[in-house]
This record gives structure tokens, C-alpha cells and sequence, in this order.
């Protein structure tokens, strides 16, 4: 079929729009040369008007006065001296001229300067032995090699240090490989400059590894009130690199939207119960404290300490069920807790077999919080009596259907004391304080792919959520508000987020006996209105139980509200630091 012609319009349109166009464009440009100085001025006008706005805002209003009558007797003088107006005029052209001129940033210098060129070559030939193989035919990596093919991507900080980098590798390096990457993540973390904090990304399908520096995460974080949803507890802060979600949080007066980390429990949590280790003095407790005062928001907590007694503030306070410091007080809480566990289960299990939902007392979060359980085995071998872990079986593999949580702080000296039930069921992992490669590998079940700070602050550290990525983290200060050396502005933050009391003042105690788990008096069970009669073999699995046997407990009788005679009254310190 023959062609026919565009139409005229068609085919000779487009060149008439660009001849157009460009006539536009050199009408522009010539009117804007003529017109510079006028846009100067113009420009500069506005600007001297923004600044005297700002500083008519910035001036006292009792000061507005004087200074416009200043303004006026200025306007005046110069209006009845010969030539004024006409001088005034000029000069405030002249002022506008110069503050309307363009002021043009030079170029920033393409490419890297001397020095930095120096840097990226020797990182090369460091590189060089760990990423080119004898009989490659066009290498990579070559000594006297270009750097320029290796690295596509660089940046450099003010003092000439690099902080980021894409590396480019040959397809056959071992990346798959932990001790490859281990090797070459050790050689950048010493060629790059010790002191900061790297992340390693490996990119498998591309051959590209980015090594960013990280800047350090703010130890400044206060404990405060988070935005979360029920069921949600904050661990930490970490690095905007693997979390999208943000959380406002409050520095002193400024508000900043932080990327949290955030565990999730309950019902239909996938890592229901948490592991933390450390050092001593790594900051577990405050991460216990922190844990604590969230879930006191919607939920009953039963504390359990080996350590050094570090949560006297939260003896008597509403929600708070026991805080045990003694063997025997430890092994009645925990008992209760495992009966407490195996009714919730029961009396769900009835309600959905009723075709009801789940009574009211089966769904409030109930948390149970270990500080070093791993101090009471030896004292309870002693003694012939259980290790209160062995009573955190049925909490830890049934608890996520009954609401209960388990969280286990202790060191690293003692990681050998956990039960098989608490390295089993906590799948969520936290490592705070300075830890070896082996230890964290053997808490988090992986490397952070970042490495370790050179001092590590207290409540600095990794948290790994099941399978999910290492992230770094640093936990919100939350001290001991009874400690002395604890900082006013701390001591307020954390009192004010403990719940009220349940107990007065005055008739809130601290057993010395409770202190020593070694000198621990036996405390009554009664307490929990459970017999020990009545308490089944908690290792049973709960469908061994006899519902019969699992008594009803009533959750609304703290054990805290029923405070044992011969006790002595708080430590004036305390009762001082929470007096208005
Ligand atoms: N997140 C944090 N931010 C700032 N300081 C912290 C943080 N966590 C802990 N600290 C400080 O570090 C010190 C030790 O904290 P903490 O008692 O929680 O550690 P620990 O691991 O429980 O050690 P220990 O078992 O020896 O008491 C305390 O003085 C505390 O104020």
C-alpha cells in the first residue's frame, strides 16, 4: 500500500516549535542580561525586608516602641536634609545591590583528592591477595592494579576518612562463606580506621560488598512512655538500615523519630519469650527494668532476681504480683506461675470448647522476669530442693497460648546454668556489653553483620528476633531510681513511669532476708492462695494435668498486698526519692 504524505502541519510543525523555542530562549537570555542588575536589586530588597521583619519579630514588645520611634526621627532627619531622600534612596539601592548579588558555592572537585586517591589504592592492594586467584586471565585484582574498577562508589568525611565504599569482587570469592567474609570484614574494619562502627553488606548476585560507616547510636535515650500498640515492647533504638518504622522519642525537649527495635509477644508472637546476656554491669537489669515498665501498661509482672536487688521500686506497685530475691520466694512465685499458666491454658481451652471466647482472665499479658535465675541452682542443690528454671518449663512452651511471657537475664559465666527449656523457647536473643564473635554467634545464632564499637557503653549491644537480621542496639537508661548514683532526671523518668501503689508507703518493706538468696525465709504461699498441695509437677505437659487439680487462681490479689510482719520500712533514700 503506498504511503501517503503527512499532513503540511505535521511535518514541517515540529521544526517551526523548536525554532520558536529557540528564539524564546535568547530572547530570555538577553532580557536577563539586561535586566541582571534590576533582579539584583529586587532580590536584595526582599532580602533586606525578610530581615527586618525577623528582627521587628525578634524585638521585646516593650522595646517595638522606642524602636520605631527611633526609625521615624531617622526618617524624618533624612527627609529635611538637602538631598536626603535622594541619598537615602541610593544607598538603600546600593545596600540591596550587595545583598542581592548571587552567591555561587564553587564547584565541589570531582573525583578524589590526592591523598584520598592514596587511601582507595592502598586498600586495593590489601585487597588484592584475598581477591585474585594465579591463572585469572583478566584480574580484578592485580597488584599495581586500577582501583577504579574495584571501587565504584566512594565517600570520604571531612578529615579524609572513607565512609562508604562499594567493593567490587571476582564472582569465584568464597562470599557464601563466614570466615571469607569474616577475613575480608577485618582486613576494611583496620585499613578503613579502627574506632568507628562498620556495616558490612554483602550483595552475593551482584559481586559488590558496601561498607558504611555507622555513626553511633545516641546513649542518651531516657526511658519514657513509647508509642506502641499492645503487645509490642520496646528493646532499643537501632540504625534506620533494617527497620522502616519510626518512633518519637523525647531528648530532654526535643522530640526525634528514631527507628526502634520492637518485640511483639502474645498469642500470635513467632519468638514469645526473650534471652538477654551480658558482662556484669552490661546494663541487663535496666533492659529488665525497661521491659518491666511497659508491661506493667497492660499486663501483671512477677519478678525474680539472683542478682543484687535492683527492683525494690517495684515492690507494691499495681500490676506487680512478686518481686522474689529468695530461693523459697522464688520457687512459690514461680510455681504459681506454672499452675497459673496451665489454668489459663484449661479455662480457654472450655471456653472455646463452650463455643465462648476466651474469659477476660486468660488474656491479660502475665510476665514473668528472671534477673540471673542461673544463682539459685547451686543454692537449691544445697538445700535438695528444685531449681526454680525447671518451674519455667510449662511458662516457657505453653505460654504463648496463655499470655504469658518469660524473659531470662544472666551472664555470659553462667550461660552453662540455663535450663534446656530457656535456651529452647527464647527465641528472642539480646547480647548487651562487649561479647567475643563466639559469644554472640552462640546467643544470637549469627554474626551481627556489623562490627563491635571499641568501648562499649552500658545497655549498648545486638538483638536478634528469631531468624530475623542482628540489629545493633542500645537500650533506653533505665537505672535503679533507689541506686544512689543514679542521676536526678533518670530517677524521675523511671519513677514516673512506675504504676501507683497498692500498697501505702509506710507499709511497704523490704525483707533484709529477701536480699541474700542464701539467708531467703521461707516466704507463705498462702500468699498465691495456692496450696503447695494443689500444685501439680510443673514439668507435666498441661494436657497431663487434671483440670480438676489446676485450681482457679485470683489474679486480682497481688502477693505484694499482703506484706509480711516482722519487716523493716524502705530505705529513707527510697521513700525520700519518691517523695513530691
Ligand atoms: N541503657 C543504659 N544507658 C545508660 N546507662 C546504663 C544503661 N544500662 C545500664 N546503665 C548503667 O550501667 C550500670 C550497670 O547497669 P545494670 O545494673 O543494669 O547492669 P547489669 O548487667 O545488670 O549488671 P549487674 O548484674 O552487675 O548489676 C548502671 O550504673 C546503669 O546506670
Amino acid at each position: 500500500m503506498a504511503r501517503r504524505p503527512l499532513p503540511r502541519i505535521l511535518s514541517t510543525g515540529s521544526a517551526q516549535i523548536a525554532r520558536g523555542r529557540e528564539l524564546a530562549r535568547t530572547a530570555a537570555d538577553s532580557a536577563t542580561d539586561v535586566l541582571h542588575p534590576l533582579i539584583s536589586i529586587t532580590r536584595g530588597l526582599r532580602r533586606l525586608a525578610a530581615a527586618g521583619r525577623r528582627k521587628w519579630a525578634d524585638t521585646p514588645k516593650d522595646r517595638r516602641g522606642p524602636l520605631l520611634f527611633l526609625v521615624a526621627s531617622v526618617v524624618l532627619v533624612v527627609a529635611l536634609l538637602p538631598y536626603g531622600p535622594l541619598l537615602a534612596v541610593i544607598s538603600v539601592m546600593a545596600a540591596a545591590a550587595w545583598h542581592g548579588r548571587e552567591q555561587r558555592t564553587p564547584p565541589a572537585p570531582e573525583g578524589p583528592d590526592e591523598s584520598q586517591a592514596e587511601r582507595l589504592n592502598s586498600l586495593y592492594e590489601a585487597l588484592v591477595p584475598y581477591f585474585s586467584l594465579a591463572g585469572d586471565p583478566s584480574p580484578l585484582y592485580a597488584h599495581g592494579g586500577e582501583w577504579q574498577k574495584a571501587f565504584p562508589e566512594y565517600a570520604f568525611d571531612e578529615s579524609g576518612r572513607v565512609t562508604q565504599l562499594v567493593i567490587r569482587y571476582p564472582a569465584y570469592f568464597t562470599d557464601g562463606e563466614i570466615d571469607s567474609r569474616t577475613r575480608i570484614e577485618q582486613l576494611l574494619h583496620a585499613k578503613c580506621g579502627r574506632g568507628r562502627e562498620y556495616h558490612f553488606a554483602w550483595d552475593e548476585e551482584g559481586n559488590r560488598l558496601t561498607v558504611t560507616v555507622l555513626p553511633p547510636l545516641p546513649t542518651d535515650v531516657a526511658a519514657q512512655r513509647f508509642v506502641t500498640a499492645p503487645g509490642e515492647t520496646v528493646l532499643g533504638i537501632t540504625d534506620p538500615t533494617q527497620v522502616r518504622r519510626t518512633l518519637p522519642l523525647t531528648y530532654g525537649e526535643e522530640q526525634r523519630d528514631v527507628p526502634p527495635v520492637v518485640w511483639r509477644t502474645g498469642v500470635r508472637s513467632t519468638e514469645p519469650h526473650l534471652l538477654i546476656m551480658g558482662q556484669p554491669g552490661s546494663g541487663t537489669s535496666s533492659l529488665l527494668r525497661s521491659i518491666a515498665l511497659q508491661a506493667l501498661h497492660h499486663g501483671d509482672v512477677v519478678i525474680v532476681e539472683g542478682g543484687t536487688g535492683e527492683y525494690a521500686c517495684f515492690t507494691g506497685r499495681k500490676g506487680v504480683l512478686a518481686v522474689e530475691c529468695g530461693l523459697t520466694g522464688a520457687l512459690a512465685s514461680l510455681e504459681w506461675a506454672a499452675t497459673e499458666t496451665e489454668r489459663r491454658l484449661i479455662a480457654a481451652n472450655r471456653a472455646r470448647q463452650a463455643g465462648h471466647p476466651p474469659p477476660e482472665d486468660t488474656r491479660r499479658p502475665l510476665w514473668l522476669l528472671l534477673d540471673r535465675p542461673s544463682a539459685f541452682a547451686p543454692l537449691a542443690a544445697a538445700d535438695g530442693r528444685k531449681d526454680p528454671q525447671s518451674l519455667l518449663q510449662v511458662p516457657l512452651r505453653h505460654g504463648r497460648a496463655a499470655n504469658v511471657t518469660v524473659v531470662v537475664a544472666d551472664q555470659f559465666d553462667h550461660a552453662d546454668a540455663l535450663s534446656d527449656a530457656v535456651r529452647q523457647h527464647t527465641r528472642a536473643r539480646v547480647v548487651l556489653g562487649p561479647a567475643t564473635a563466639d559469644q554472640l554467634a552462640g546467643v544470637l545464632g549469627a554474626l551481627p553483620a556489623t562490627t563491635p564499637a571499641v568501648d562499649v557503653p552500658p545497655g549498648r549491644g545486638y538483638a536478634r528476633l528469631g531468624a530475623g537480621p542482628v540489629h545493633r542496639l542500645q537500650v533506653p537508661s533505665t537505672p535503679d531510681p533507689y541506686d544512689d548514683e543514679t542521676g536526678e532526671a533518670d530517677r524521675e523518668a523511671v519513677l514516673a513511669l512506675l504504676p501507683p501503689r497498692t500498697t501505702p508507703l509506710e507499709a511497704e518493706t523490704i525483707d533484709p532476708a529477701h536480699t541474700d538468696p542464701v539467708e531467703a525465709e521461707p516466704l507463705d504461699t498462702d500468699r498465691f492462695q495456692t496450696q503447695p498441695d494443689d500444685i501439680e509437677p510443673t514439668d507435666a505437659e498441661p494436657t497431663a494435668v487434671n483440670p480438676t487439680d489446676a485450681k482457679p487462681l485470683d489474679m486480682k490479689k497481688a502477693p505484694v498486698e499482703e506484706e509480711e510482719p516482722e519487716t523493716e520500712p524502705l530505705p529513707t533514700k527510697a521513700v525520700a526519692a519518691e517523695a513530691p
